[in-house]
């Protein structure tokens, strides 16, 4: 069992990672690497693992980003993978994941979905067969646009900053439960990575207050399946400063703003003193 799987069974783990997607070359990703092992190093209060931190970098860099973090509470993560092994060209399953160290594996990004024609029957192939390998599926799921709701009366659109929010949790439900055939065992050892499109590579992240009701109705919609405490984390321009401000998620999956490594330090120092106040008698 990967260290990820284990920490994830615990509702009150806060994860914070990072994905380079593709916008950092081969050298520009090992001295990123190091920096980011700096920050980890430096905040010894995460070997407690109630904050878990990890990095998915692009694929070639797997086994020197699997060396440079090694010792470390970092745990390796991959943008994405195919289903078997065989006559699969270009593909990179996840049983060579494993062989790697690769803890968790993002699938069904909107950027796969959009340029790349993934389907939630791919989406599903590649979960189970994930899940079959031991690497910790990285769900990713989010709502198109944002939700417009206009009033009855004068079909005004409504000023509330969480309109729209049950029937994006109700369309990410719908792609969880697509994505593990409704199979909701397999569902209880997800990641679920909640990025609504319209917030990606934006300048700002959705609200905190729309974030917040997405995912308490998503708890809601998952408690039928006895799933309320699946890890749900928020990613889509995340940055520092929104993590304290969010409620019931779980962490956050962070892009481009963390790429200066330091900012990925100052999230991991919001989550821990999250962590902090929770368990007031820890180390930290
Ligand atoms: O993989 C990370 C997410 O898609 C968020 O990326 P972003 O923060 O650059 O919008």
């Amino acid at each position: 069992m990967t260290q990820l799987s284990q920490a994830s069974k615990d509702p009150g783990t806060t994860f914070v990672g990072v994905s380079t997607k593709m916008y950092l070359g081969y050298r520009d990703s090992l001295r990123w690497l190091d920096e980011l092992r700096q920050q980890v190093d430096t905040r010894p209060a995460l070997a407690a693992g109630r904050v878990v931190p990890f990095v998915i970098p692009s694929f070639p860099m797997l086994p020197a980003a699997g060396d440079i973090i090694a010792g470390s509470p970092l745990v390796l993560g991959a943008q994405n993978c195919g289903w078997a092994d065989g006559p699969w060209t270009g593909e990179l399953s996840p049983s060579l994941l494993a062989e790697l160290g690769v803890g968790l594996v993002e699938i069904g990004h909107a950027e796969r979905r959009r340029h790349f024609g993934e389907d939630d029957a791919m989406i599903a192939l590649k979960v189970r067969a994930a899940d079959g390998a031991g690497v910790t599926p990285l769900l990713c799921v989010g709502e198109e646009s944002r939700g417009t709701e206009t009033t009855p009366s004068t079909g005004a659109a409504v000023a509330d900053s969480t309109a729209g929010a049950e029937g994006a949790a109700r369309f990410v439900c719908g792609q969880i439960e697509a994505a593990v055939g409704g199979d909701w065992g397999l569902a209880a050892r997800l990641v679920i990575a909640y990025e609504p499109v319209w917030a990606i590579g934006a300048a700002e992240p959705a609200s905190a207050a729309y974030v917040s009701a997405v995912v308490r109705i998503l708890r809601e919609l998952l408690g039928a399946h006895g799933l309320q405490g699946l890890p749900v984390i928020y990613g889509g321009s995340a940055k520092p400063g929104l993590l304290p401000s969010l409620d019931g998620v779980s962490g956050l999956f962070l892009g481009r703003f963390a790429h200066d490594a330091a900012n990925f330090g100052k999230v991991l120092d919001e989550a821990l003193s999250l962590a902090a106040r929770r368990a007031p008698d820890s180390e930290h």
